[in-house]
């Protein structure tokens, strides 16, 4: 799957809408064991949340777009399929989210790349299920700094904390995901599903019965004023930079 969503492939409701689409078409296709997801655009895998979606929105558009990424993240964290992500570019926030549901990642060795949870940065907190993600794929401690820094992590760096798994030239990146892929499928699929399973269940049973509050604590969150004006300071940060 190629990530289509330009400039940036910020993850839009409508963009989240059809991701979850076209992946569950994959999921219910008996003969597709297997994923690579990648990117089109050039420098960034994705620049996380759209933040136009969060920023000025009335609480029943935040809420329906909630939803979405929740969709957006059980799907893939649940997914029968082997996915593998090959991130040819920069990973922030969702996007950072989104790999780590994959189970495995491979990234371009581009210094220029960064990834992580930078939530703090921007003034916002990132959910449990945000947390919890990264603590089941790089350890408390590990978590533990990198959330409260929002800290963003060069190629090397993530693969020194296992955020990545391996880096590759980015040329050789869909090369070196193909091959990880066939190593991947080469284990009997039930086996396989019934371990990951096993291994993810308790953080997606965790957020399956807490869809609804979450949802109600992410409106109230993101609507609060001081939040919208950080929202609309690291927005024009983002535009300033570009001048
Ligand atoms: C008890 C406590 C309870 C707590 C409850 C908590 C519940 C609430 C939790 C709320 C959590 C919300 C979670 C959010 C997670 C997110 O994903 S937030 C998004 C974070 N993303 C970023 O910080 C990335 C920002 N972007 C960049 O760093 C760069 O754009 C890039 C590195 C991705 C790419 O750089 P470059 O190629 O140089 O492109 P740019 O010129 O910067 O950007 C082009 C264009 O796109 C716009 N843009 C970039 N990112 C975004 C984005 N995420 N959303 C929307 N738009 C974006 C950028 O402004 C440029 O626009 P213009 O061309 O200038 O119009």
């Amino acid at each position: 799957m190629t990530l289509q969503n330009p400039p940036v492939n910020s993850l839009s409701l409508d963009f989240l809408t059809e991701f979850c689409s076209a992946l569950e078409k994959l999921e219910m296709d008996k003969s597709c064991r297997g994923v690579i997801l990648t990117s089109g655009q050039p420098k960034v895998f994705s620049a996380g949340l759209d933040i136009m979606e969060m920023y000025g929105k009335s609480p029943e558009r935040c809420g329906e777009f909630w939803r979405a990424v929740q969709e957006m993240w059980l799907k893939l964290y649940s997914s029968n399929m082997v996915i593998i992500a090959a991130i040819n570019g920069s990973s922030p926030a969702g996007g950072c989210l989104m790999s780590m549901t994959c189970d495995y990642r491979i990234m371009a060795d581009n210094p220029r790349y960064s990834i992580g949870l930078n939530e703090t940065q921007l003034g916002i907190v990132a959910p449990f299920w945000f947390k919890e993600t990264m603590v089941n794929t790089v350890g408390h401690r590990t978590t533990e700094i990198a959330l409260q820094l929002g800290q963003l992590y060069s190629p090397t760096e993530a693969l020194d904390i296992g955020l990545v798994d391996k880096l590759v030239p980015e040329d050789q990146i869909i090369a070196t995901a193909t091959q990880t892929m066939t190593k991947w499928l080469a284990v009997p699929d039930h086996a396989r599903q019934i371990t990951k399973s096993m291994m993810r269940k308790p953080t997606i049973d965790k957020l399956m019965s807490k869809r609804e509050p979450d949802i109600q604590n992410f409106v109230s969150f993101i609507t609060k004023d001081p939040i919208q004006k950080s929202l609309g300071l690291y927005l024009s940060m983002l535009k300033k930079r570009k001048s």
